[in-house]
């Protein structure tokens, strides 16, 4: 898993540029109209009744930008930005100290969310609906149960899997948003956005070679954006072409479609393995040595959306476009060697 583009955490962020390269505003945030125009207004509305925005509940595939929509309404309602993820906050404790560290307008952004343990869960609820902290005090028949105001503070959660989360916590949220894969039109202008700010030249059509090479995923966009500038400063003459871009795809066994050695085994297997399916996830996985975990969550949604694999009630089947990108028919199977 070492040098994968296509990470399921910030694995290996390079962390200064990623931070530079993310959007301050909304303005400069590309793409996700529908979450964009939402947001406007409840920030607008928020800021015209002098109230905290409600919670927001981000959920879709990894590396879309929810982290940096988070910092985005932090700053538009003038707040801090607090960052935690469901698997961190172990104990009640945690979050009750982290509650009462916020200040009005603050945002507290909780990743993974679906992960909360229930007992932390129960603590959000009073929480998000009434900005209180329910703590109880002594044990049996002394206990009593005392409430602490917390600052009207907002509360964003992200997460993968919309259905693992427990029903009074979603109903919880005052807005949701579905973040959606990527155009290739967008992703070519986050291209040319980040190498302005990366400092390197590339021209248009390469910039829109590596957005269609990109899973519809600004992360992995530039990602592979900072791959090829390495390529293009050993190999090329300080400007990205889509040759650069060509060559340095194919040492990164990156394909036409922005797959690289996962995605294929995935649909290798399918096809060759399983006769082109239906096999259940957790058999797939198992099979190319994945957690079925990251094949559901970062794998599987955008060959879901673009027809490479078909989800049936038993199981997954090798899409129509599977078939068409090893170009091969239906029925038959692959050659090993003429994949990578
Ligand atoms: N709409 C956008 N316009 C420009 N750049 C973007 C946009 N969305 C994301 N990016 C860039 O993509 C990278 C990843 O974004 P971010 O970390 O916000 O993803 P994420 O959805 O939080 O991922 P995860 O779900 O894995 O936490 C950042 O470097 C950011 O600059
Ligand atoms: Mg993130």
């Amino acid at each position: 898993m070492d040098d994968r583009i296509i990470a399921s955490q910030e694995m290996f962020e390079d962390n200064d540029s990623e931070f530079s390269l993310r959007p301050q505003n909304l303005k400069e945030y590309i793409g996700q109209k529908k979450v964009k125009e939402k947001l406007e207004i409840f920030i607008q509305a928020a800021k015209l009744r002098d109230e905290a925005l409600d919670h927001v509940l981000l959920y879709g595939p990894p590396g879309l930008g929810k982290t940096t929509l988070a910092n985005i309404i932090a700053r538009e309602m003038g707040g801090d930005l607090k960052i935690t993820s469901g698997p961190a906050i172990e104990r009640a404790g945690d979050l009750a100290a982290i509650l009462t560290n916020l200040k009005d307008n603050d945002v507290l952004f909780i990743d993974e969310i679906h992960r909360l343990s229930r007992a932390v869960e129960e603590i959000l609820y009073p929480a998000m609906e009434d900005y209180a902290l329910d703590i109880v005090i002594g044990k049996g028949a002394a206990a009593k149960s005392i409430r602490i105001d917390l600052p009207k503070f907002t509360l964003i959660g992200a997460t993968t899997r919309l259905g693992l989360l427990t029903s009074p916590l979603r109903d919880r949220f005052g807005v949701m948003c579905s973040m959606e894969f990527y155009e290739i039109d967008e992703l070519r202008e986050i291209v040319v956005r980040s190498a302005d700010i990366l400092n390197v030249d590339i021209i248009e059509s390469a910039a829109e070679m590596i957005g269609r090479r990109s899973r519809g995923t600004p992360r992995i966009a530039n990602r592979l954006l900072k791959r090829v500038r390495d390529y293009c400063s050993v190999k090329g003459d300080g400007i990205i072409t889509e040759e650069i871009v060509q060559n340095a795809a194919e040492l990164l066994e990156i394909d036409l479609e922005g797959f690289d050695k996962i995605d294929n085994k995935i649909l290798k297997a399918i096809i060759n393995n399983f006769n082109g399916g239906p096999v259940g996830v957790e058999t797939l996985a198992y099979f190319i040595g994945e957690e079925s975990s990251t094949v559901e969550d970062v794998y599987e949604p955008y060959l879901l959306q673009k027809g490479f694999i078909l989800r049936t009630p038993r199981g997954r089947v090798a899409g129509d476009r599977a078939y068409e990108h090893f170009n091969i028919k239906r029925g038959k199977r692959l050659i090993q060697e003429s994949i990578f």
